[in-house]
Order: structure tokens, then sequence, then C-alpha cells
């Protein structure tokens, strides 16, 4: 079973414009919608439609925290917040003639007692396996992931910015950075899917026993004791891209999860994904023809 830990949760307000942004004039979107969001809570959602057994965690407060609260009970989510005084942010994406601006919030400031309430919440539910999703609110440094990992007789998994990444101390069974986190918190040239692996193979030398790095458009890597494997991404007509790193590592982890083998699991995620990416916002796609369109997905050795 899996926990997913998210401390800074978000409600992905999702807006469309058929023009290109401009400055000082009002833009009137075509269609908007709101998504419960926060990197954890997306990789619930989606382990859920999987039927994969999951409880999602994490700091919830103000109005939109209850509508997370309200959409995971809607969507059949297991959940098991810590309440928090502040309000749970709300994250925007305008895509405006095809172009994508994302803008996030910081999320409100916690104490770092929360850490010892999620841990306690955590705990309770006995986990095998618990993902730590997304970026850390005010008043919470690295150490609050750290603590997550060697709280328990659980493998973690972190899904986090590359800054928070190269500060983690613990040992980690899997990270998943995208290309950028991945050049910055290594300083490798990741301009190609080679050095790519590579990256990897460097945060594998700092505690991270397996890698799954997402590449956007060019697909992903999925690096460990097996080997290096490269699946390319599907050729798709995308919406936008938020949230596709979680379905790529939600699919990895449903297909771990029932057996499948690392290629098996990276063709998952990459079908996982290719499904998130043609949807608006962050809400679970339909996922009736995962297994047709990883059958469709390329994978190599390298
Ligand atoms: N333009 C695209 N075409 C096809 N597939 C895509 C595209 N962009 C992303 N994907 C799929 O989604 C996966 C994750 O993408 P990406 O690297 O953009 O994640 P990310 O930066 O972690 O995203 P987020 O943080 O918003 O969840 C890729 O590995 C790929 O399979
Ligand atoms: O600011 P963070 O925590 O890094 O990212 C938060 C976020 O952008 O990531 C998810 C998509 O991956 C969204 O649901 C959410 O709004």
């Amino acid at each position: 079973m899996t926990v997913t830990v998210t401390y800074n949760p978000a409600v992905d307000q999702t807006i469309q414009f058929d023009e290109r942004m401009a400055p000082d004039r009002v833009m009137r979107a075509d269609e908007a919608q709101f998504d419960a969001g926060g990197k954890g809570i997306n990789a619930a959602q989606l382990l859920t439609a999987m039927d994969r057994p999951c409880v999602a965690t994490g700091l919830l407060g103000g109005f939109t925290g209850s509508f997370i609260r309200e959409t995971l009970q809607d969507d059949g989510v297991e959940t098991a917040f810590v309440d928090v005084d502040g309000t749970t942010r709300l994250n925007t994406t305008a895509i405006a003639a095809a172009e994508e601006y994302k803008l996030n919030q910081a999320g409100p400031a916690v104490d770092e007692s929360v850490v010892d309430s999620l841990l306690e919440q955590v705990r309770a539910q006995s986990p095998d396996r618990v993902l730590v999703g997304g970026s850390l609110p005010p008043g919470l440094t690295p150490d609050a992931i750290d603590r997550i990992a060697t709280g328990g007789d659980w493998e973690t998994i972190v899904d986090t910015g590359g800054d928070v990444l190269r500060e983690l101390d613990a040992q980690y069974g899997l990270c998943k950075p995208n290309r950028a986190e991945l050049g910055d918190a290594t300083g490798a040239d990741v301009s190609t899917v080679e050095g790519c692996a590579d990256a990897a193979d460097v945060f594998r030398d700092r505690g991270f026993d397996r890698v799954l790095a997402s590449l956007g458009a060019d697909g992903a890597v999925l690096v460990g004791d097996a080997g290096r494997l490269y699946a390319e991404a599907l050729d798709i007509d995308v919406v936008d891209t938020v949230g596709a790193g979680d379905a790529l590592l939600s699919g990895v982890l449903s297909a771990w999860e029932a057996g499948a083998d690392d290629e098996t699991a990276l063709r998952t995620g990459v079908a996982v994904s290719a499904q998130v990416v043609q949807r608006a916002g962050t809400a679970v796609p339909d996922l009736d023809d995962i297994d047709s369109l990883r059958d469709g997905v390329t994978v190599r050795r390298l």
C-alpha cells in the first residue's frame, strides 16, 4: 500500500484563452476549471484510479483545503490529512494560444511541528511505500522529507524540485527529476538522453536506488541496478503538461506493484502521462486504453 505525502497541496486553476497573453488589458478566458492538485495528491488520484491501494496525506487548510478534501472524497481517494491554520494555495496554469504559463504560489507558512503530526498519520497506515511529492511550504526544510524517509520501515520515493533534491540526506528508493532538475542538481550536460542517464547515475551515488528522469516531449529514462532504459514519448496532441511527471511516476509505480519489470513499468508510465497531457488540468483522465497505449511505447537499453 502506498501513502502519498503532499506538504504543499494546491487547487489547480486551469484557464484557456484563444489569443496570446498581452499586458495592460483584460484577458477573458474561454474555458476554466479547478482540480485538486499537488504532486502527491495527483499521484494518489491516479493510483486509486488504477486500483492500487493508496492513502493521500499532507497539509490542508482554508476554503481551498476543503475543496481538495471534497474532490478526493468524490474521487474515492482515501485520505488522512493534517489541518493547518493557513489557506492551501491556488496555482494557475494559463494556456494562451498554445503557450503554457504556470503560476505557482508559495503556500501558507507552517511550523515544523506539522512534520510530527504528518509522520503519525503515515505510520498509522503501515505503508509499504511512501511517495513525498512537490515543493515545501515556507517554514519547512528538506529535513521534513528526510524525516519521512527515516520514520518507518517503508520505501520512500521523492518527487520534488532540484534544489531540495540536492539537500536530501536519507536513503531513497527512487527520485523523479525532470530534465531541468536533473541538470540543476548535478551540473551535468543533460542535452542528450545519454547525458541524462549519466546525470541519473550521479543521483544514484547520492543515495537514490533508482532514478526516473522525465524528459518532456523526449520521453523518460529509468536507471537502476537492472540497467539504463530510455522510452520515447508518444506522439500526441498536448493540451497542457501540468501533472505529466506525476502521471509518469504513478504509471511506473502502479506497474511495479502489479509485478511488472522495469521495461513494462516505464512503458506504462509513458502511456499514463500521454493521457494526462492530452487533457486540461490535473483531473484524472480516462485510463481504459492504457494497455494498448503502453504497447505502442518504444523502449531501448542505453
Ligand atoms: N509534449 C509531450 N508529448 C508527449 N508526451 C509528453 C510531452 N510532455 C510530457 N510528456 C510525457 O509526460 C512525461 C513527464 O513530462 P515532464 O518531463 O514534462 O514532467 P514534469 O516536468 O515532471 O511535469 P510536472 O512537474 O508538471 O508534473 C514525459 O516523460 C512524457 O512521457
Ligand atoms: O509547486 P510544486 O509543489 O513544485 O508543484 C505544484 C504543482 O504545480 O505540481 C502539480 C503538477 O505536477 C500541480 O498539481 C501543482 O499545482
